[in-house]
């Protein structure tokens, strides 16, 4: 029995795509770096702290499995979570506009006896926003709840100039990496 410890509708829409059947755990995990972690560590942790918390909860199951992720920009070592404000978006943005950025993702599965994870690194470049651009953007709402303040699936593929990596990484789950580490835990879509 697959479970998905998230709350990211992207996330399940992405499980979803490659066919793979599972339920959803409402998990709560502080997303906090700690000082001096490497952006790496910190995401693969906080991946990590959703799969083990969801696993609480189910551990009761037979052959429970739990994914947990959590993706994160990383520009000049400084991470860009989910933007608090409207002022916080826009201060992410003008940072990543005409630069090349990191989008890290880690995903973390766990059952009774066996936790194995995967971290994606991707590159992705965006074009020079000017204001105007930027200002629009954040007036459509689709900054908020993301990582960085902008969505690959949204308009924002107007911005990428580049990605070298995966997709699906930048969007919230390693669909690649995700189904190679179920099929360990004997899981296939
Ligand atoms: C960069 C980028 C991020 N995102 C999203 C994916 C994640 O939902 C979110 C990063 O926040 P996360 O903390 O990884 O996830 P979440 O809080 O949305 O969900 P949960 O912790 O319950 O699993 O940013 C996009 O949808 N598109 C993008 O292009």
């Amino acid at each position: 029995m697959l479970y998905l410890a998230s709350q990211s509708p992207r996330r399940r829409q992405l499980l979803e795509q490659v066919g793979l059947r599972f339920s959803v755990l409402d998990v709560d995990v502080p997303e906090l770096r700690r000082a001096g972690e490497p952006p790496e560590d910190y995401v693969s942790r906080v991946a990590r702290e959703k799969a083990g918390a969801g696993f609480l909860a189910v551990a009761a199951v037979e052959r429970a499995v739990v994914l947990g992720a959590d993706t994160e920009v990383v520009l000049d070592g400084d991470i860009f979570g989910k933007p608090a404000d409207a002022a916080d978006a826009l201060a992410m943005l003008r940072r990543l506009s005409g630069r090349t950025h990191q989008v890290i993702s880690s995903v973390w599965a766990v059952s009774a006896g066996r936790e194995e994870h995967v971290t994606q690194i991707s590159e992705v470049t965006l074009a020079p926003l000017d204001e105007a651009t930027i200002a629009r953007y954040i007036a459509t709402g689709e900054p908020f709840g993301k990582a960085g303040a902008y969505g690959i699936q949204g308009h924002a593929a107007a911005f990428i100039a580049h990605l070298s990596g995966s997709h699906s990484s930048v969007m919230g789950l390693p669909l690649h990496e995700t189904t190679r580490l179920l099929s360990h835990f004997g899981i296939v879509g």
